[in-house]
């Protein structure tokens, strides 16, 4: 019989299939692997592919989307947003109502097919501070070893017309980056960052060394085509030794206690296809969940691995009860900005919106490779430090901090925001007051770095087919907000009175709070916060959720060489293991656990 219950995260009754009569009985694969991958996104395939340096190791890789070979907005980088919603690419996760979201639902979108997120996501590589890294206090896992792992994953292409920090960049990987050539609006951001304080850098994210600057951002793209993971197990990479099936999801591990030991061991892994067929494959050496930060902790939940009162709800017999699993989730949050733009061209819309405009530009990148659709359209980046313009909020200066860290916790290294402008208008969806003929806006986006609050995802069913309960818990904590709204504060004085954009700009694009307007008569910080409250939206940073952590911690899931505790032969490899995410976006930090993750996997192994 279905089970029914209310659930109070998300207010909705939730019918639960019993999963025995909804799915069939896993049948046994023919097949046998060293180790068995669950989920091909950006980790898990970088983590497939190194592991395959080994010819005597057999490894499968199980996704739950297609291949990305004839996803064509894969490869156009441009071409990201489309792929957004379609239930084939994105595992379309909206949030519970967010209190400090004033009840907004937000998209949380993840990319569903070989590569994962490396497939969609904006190409931009801010690996943030060597600080962030040490910050977690985990062997094997510093600022200095996250970095080179990040340098091993990567092959760096110079342009002649941009100073770059070779030191800071790999040559042999397989990921392939460059710097972005610039729009005119943002030389002059530039312009307007370096006249409000923020000094430029050459390549100061690669190096992650200034917290309170502006430079050039190197992207995931090479020679107009976007480099993914998938890029590290197929085209030159392809092996026989790496069996790759898409379109299946994973269920769960298949655990088995050690008659010696009594120990519980991983010897494989069930899947499910769309219709309910299941499969069990099954390793002689070891499990790895790569889901990343939203689904590898369902994927152990369903193992019977998670706080047992939870798993207990939902009908799973509990093995291992780890009541970290699915908490401690984490996001950067993000506002956009839009400005009218006076002066013609300085943007790109007028190469995207005009009647033919979009078809022009389709056809030169088919032919070329090159313009709009080659490339993510955000221009240039900034860090800054804000304790010195907070000084006048009670929040922050009674706010307790340990010595050396700001109320945010962060060191004189770490920067408190991120500033970006994107090259003409657009985003995610929400984001649809289209430019008309003629007309041009740009957006100026404030990030915020180690958010304070911390959310959860939580099983909807034991029907690995359902979406997880995600709450982000978004501004939840009052700093968080205070923050931000002086970020978009800071961020609106660059625009209009730097020296690159004030006599450029014409006012605020639109009126429309929750899509980047009506902000312009805001002074104070406290009418800035309430309107981050209406706008404030994911930079699709999603971490945490099986985290890494000492043995004493109660709250940590893995131990630092990625083993999940109480159970031999399983592991994480993907965001979801960071104990706090990095103060950057977190591709190349995916990238980084791909490649340390192989690393450790292969000493275990010996
Ligand atoms: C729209 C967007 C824009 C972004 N922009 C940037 C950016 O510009 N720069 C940056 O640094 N970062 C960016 N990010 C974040 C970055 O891409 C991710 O943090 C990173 O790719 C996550 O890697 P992962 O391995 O943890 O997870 P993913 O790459 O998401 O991989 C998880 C994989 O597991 C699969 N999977 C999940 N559950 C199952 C299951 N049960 N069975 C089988 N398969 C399963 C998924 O389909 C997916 O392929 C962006 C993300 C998004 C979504």
């Amino acid at each position: 019989m279905p089970r029914i219950h209310f659930d109070t995260h998300s207010y909705t009754w939730i019918i639960e299939p019993d999963c025995k009569n909804e799915m069939s009985s896993p049948i046994v694969d023919e097949g046998v692997y060293d180790y068995i991958i669950c989920g091909g996104g950006t980790s898990g395939c970088v983590l497939a592919g190194c592991l395959a340096e080994d010819p005597s190791l057999r490894i499968l890789v199980l996704e739950a989307g297609p291949d990305n070979a004839d996803l064509e907005n894969v490869h156009m980088a441009g071409g990201w947003s489309a792929l957004l919603d379609h239930p084939e690419t994105d595992w379309n996760i909206l949030t519970t109502p967010q209190p400090g979201l004033n009840d907004r639902q937000v998209k949380c979108s993840r990319g569903r097919f070989l590569g994962g997120s490396s497939g969609l996501n904006g190409t931009l590589c801010i690996p943030g501070t060597k600080q962030d890294y040490d910050d977690w206090g985990l062997e094997g896992w510093g600022g200095e070893d996250m970095f080179g792992w990040m340098r091993k994953a990567e092959s760096f292409h110079p342009k002649p017309q941009f100073q770059t920090s070779a030191s800071a960049h790999g040559t042999s990987g397989a990921l392939h980056t460059e710097p972005h050539d610039l729009a005119p609006i943002s030389e002059l951001v530039k312009k307007s960052f370096i006249s409000k304080g923020l000094e430029y850098y050459p390549d100061m994210f690669s190096r992650g060394d200034v917290p309170h600057g502006c430079s050039d951002v190197m992207r995931t793209v090479h020679q107009g085509v976007r480099s993914t993971a998938a890029d590290f197990i197929t085209k030159g990479y392809h092996r026989e030794r790496i069996t790759i099936k898409t379109g299946v999801i994973v269920d769960r591990a298949v655990l088995e206690k050690d008659s010696e030991s009594g120990e519980l061991v991983a010897i494989g892994a069930v899947t499910v296809s769309k219709d309910g067929e299941a499969r069990e494959y099954r390793a002689r050496k070891e499990v790895i969940v790569s889901g990343g930060a939203y689904c590898s902790p369902g994927i152990l939940m369903r193992s019977g691995i998670g706080g047992k009162e939870e798993l207990e709800k939902l009908g799973i017999e509990c093995q291992i009860d780890l009541p970290g699993v699915g908490k401690n989730l984490q996001d950067h949050v993000l506002c956009f900005l839009f400005y009218d733009v006076l002066t013609p061209n300085l943007t790109n819309d007028h190469l995207v919106y005009p009647v033919g405009a979009a078809e022009s530009t389709y056809a030169l990148y088919k032919e070329k490779k090159t313009g709009v659709l080659s490339t993510f359209p955000f221009g240039v980046f900034a860090y800054a430090r804000l304790g010195s313009r907070l000084q006048d909020s009670k929040l922050w200066t009674s706010a307790p901090h340990a010595p050396g860290r700001d109320p945010m916790g962060l060191t004189p290294s770490q920067p408190n925001i991120e500033f970006a402008n994107t090259e003409l208008y657009g985003g995610p969806k929400q984001f649809n007051e289209f430019p008309t003929e003629g007309k041009s806006a740009f957006a100026m986006c404030v990030v915020l770095m180690n958010q304070q609050s911390r959310g959860s995802v939580r099983l909807k069913s034991r029907d690995p087919r359902s979406m997880p309960v995600v709450d982000h818990a978004y501004l939840k904590e009052e700093l968080d907000a205070e923050v931000l709204a002086e970020g978009c504060r800071f961020a609106d004085e660059i625009v209009r009175e730097g020296e690159g954009t004030r006599d450029v700009v014409g006012g605020v694009w639109g009126e429309d709070k929750a899509r980047g307007g009506g902000f312009g008569d805001l002074k104070t910080r406290e009418e800035w916060k309430a309107w981050v409250r209406e706008n404030a939206t994911t930079c699709y940073h999603a971490g945490g959720t099986c985290a890494m952590g000492p043995p004493d911690s109660p709250s940590a899931v893995l131990d630092a060489r990625l083993r999940v505790r109480g159970v031999r032969n399983l592991r994480v490899a993907d965001v979801s293991v960071v104990p706090s995410i990095n103060n950057g976006h977190t591709q190349m930090v995916a990238y980084g656990i791909g490649e340390g993750a192989a690393e450790i996997i292969k000493a275990d192994g010996k």
